[in-house]
């Protein structure tokens, strides 16, 4: 588990802190459409003290008191003709051509556009594109599409604060990077505006770089649990007649998911040396590496993160052994054996050494996989250094023995 990050895009680089050209309350920044979206992105703005107005088609129709008083609600073009720069378009891509009535007052402009993208897949070129191509004397900004009108609301505490923008214009896109630094955002450069055809998709994709992790973990995991199978129960039965099936829910489950914690634990470092080796190989780290190799290498964290989680499930599964009906009988019926046998003291020096030992073993090792679990999540690893957070994860690496 490395500090990669889960999506290419957000390795792009963070926008660069310009002097505040507009500080605190001297803009004005318009917002078009009265929906969801624009009240949200409303309440924020006052609250950080830019003043705002709202544009409509029709400002009668808003509810009285939808929007906050400092709000002022304006006509689509009195809107915008107030507003400095930003013009924030809170309204369905298809409606945007309804807006070339005011295309002079748009001119020189920075227009944000927020829209998602209805499917994936779908047209070649993205909402943003099709708005610059209509509003050729604007800047298109793509950006806050991947923010939910709620996370605007209830501010920026609950772990999504990174913004990705992309515009062709370096100068547009710093703009509105402060006005997200300003509403306590993380304004991230994801490009020219090319890009908006994968910011407009994002929202769409359903956890994207978990799938493969999933995946492997689950083969994995059907892999150890066959061959368990095979191996202690499919076999014993056809060659003696043993019917150990009963072991199929809680025992041959507990004993795959530790392999599972472990390959995906060597399948999180594997690939960092697979890397470094082909750089030696090329004697250069200035070319790219082949796209499965730096698919692997963004989803180290998952992997990991599953890894853990097998663990995990191990030690509880583990907690559990004692309360079978299965263990209960063994133990009464091996009481019952001695006490025939006549056995008064069977201590079994070696034995008990042997599963305190496993089970100390069993326990640093999980304590060890959970703090590089916890370390390797952002909010955690923002805390620590740099040499902290490596010291952290190679010397949990070198302790993983488990098992
Ligand atoms: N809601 C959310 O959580 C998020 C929304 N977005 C994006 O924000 C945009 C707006 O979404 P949202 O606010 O939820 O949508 P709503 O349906 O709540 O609001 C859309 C607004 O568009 C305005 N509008 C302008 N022209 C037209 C027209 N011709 N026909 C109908 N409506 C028109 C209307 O305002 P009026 O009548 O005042 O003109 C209407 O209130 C969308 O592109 C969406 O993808 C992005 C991220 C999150
Ligand atoms: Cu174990």
């Amino acid at each position: 588990m490395s500090d990669e990050m889960s999506s290419p895009l957000l390795l792009g680089a963070e926008v660069p802190d310009d002097p505040p050209a507009m500080a605190r309350g001297q803009q004005t920044v318009a917002i078009l459409g009265s929906g969801d979206f624009s009240r949200s992105l409303a309440v924020r703005l006052v609250a950080c003290g830019v003043s705002v107005v709202v544009g409509s088609r029709c400002v009668k129709r808003i509810a009285p008191g939808l929007f906050p008083d400092a709000v002022e609600l304006s006509s689509q073009e009195g809107a915008v003709v107030k507003a400095q720069r930003l013009v924030v378009l809170a309204l369905f891509p298809e409606h945007y051509p309804s807006l070339l009535g005011i295309r002079a007052a748009l001119a020189g402009k920075v227009l944000v556009d927020v829209s998602n993208a209805m499917e994936l897949g779908s047209g070649v070129s993205s909402n943003a594109e099709q708005l610059a191509e209509l509003f050729p004397e604007s800047v298109v900004v793509k950006g806050f599409n991947v923010i939910s009108a709620w996370t605007l609301q209830t501010g920026t505490q609950d772990g999504s604060r990174q913004v990705l923008l992309c515009s062709d214009s370096v100068e547009g896109k710093s703009e509105v990077a402060q006005l997200a630094r300003l509403m306590g955002f993380h304004p991230v450069d994801s490009g020219d505006l090319r890009q908006s055809r994968v910011l407009e998709t994002m929202p769409l994709r359903l956890f994207p770089s978990w799938r493969g992790p999933l995946l492997a973990t689950f083969l994995l995991f059907l892999f150890f649990y066959a061959y368990g199978f095979l191996r202690d129960l499919l076999l014993p039965y056809l060659a003696h007649g043993r019917d150990g099936f009963h072991r199929l829910a809680l025992a041959l489950p507990n004993e795959s998911l530790p392999n599972v914690a472990l390959v995906a634990l060597a399948l999180v470092y594997l690939p960092g040396l697979l890397a470094a080796w082909l750089q030696l190989w090329r004697g250069t780290k200035y070319q790219r590496f082949p796209r499965w190799l730096d698919g692997w290498l963004l989803r180290r964290k998952q992997l990991g993160l599953l890894g853990f989680l097998c663990a995990a499930l191990h030690a509880v599964y583990s907690l559990c052994l004692p309360l079978r009906t299965a263990t209960r009988h063994r133990l009464i019926n091996a009481a019952y054996s001695q006490v025939k046998a006549g056995v008064e003291e069977p201590w079994d020096e070696s034995g008990v050494w042997r599963s305190d030992l496993y089970l100390s073993c069993g326990v640093l090792a999980l304590g060890i996989l959970s703090l590089l679990a916890i370390t390797s999540l952002p909010t955690v690893g923002n805390v620590l250094t740099w040499r902290e957070f490596t010291f952290v994860q190679a010397n949990s690496r070198n302790t993983q023995t488990h098992t």
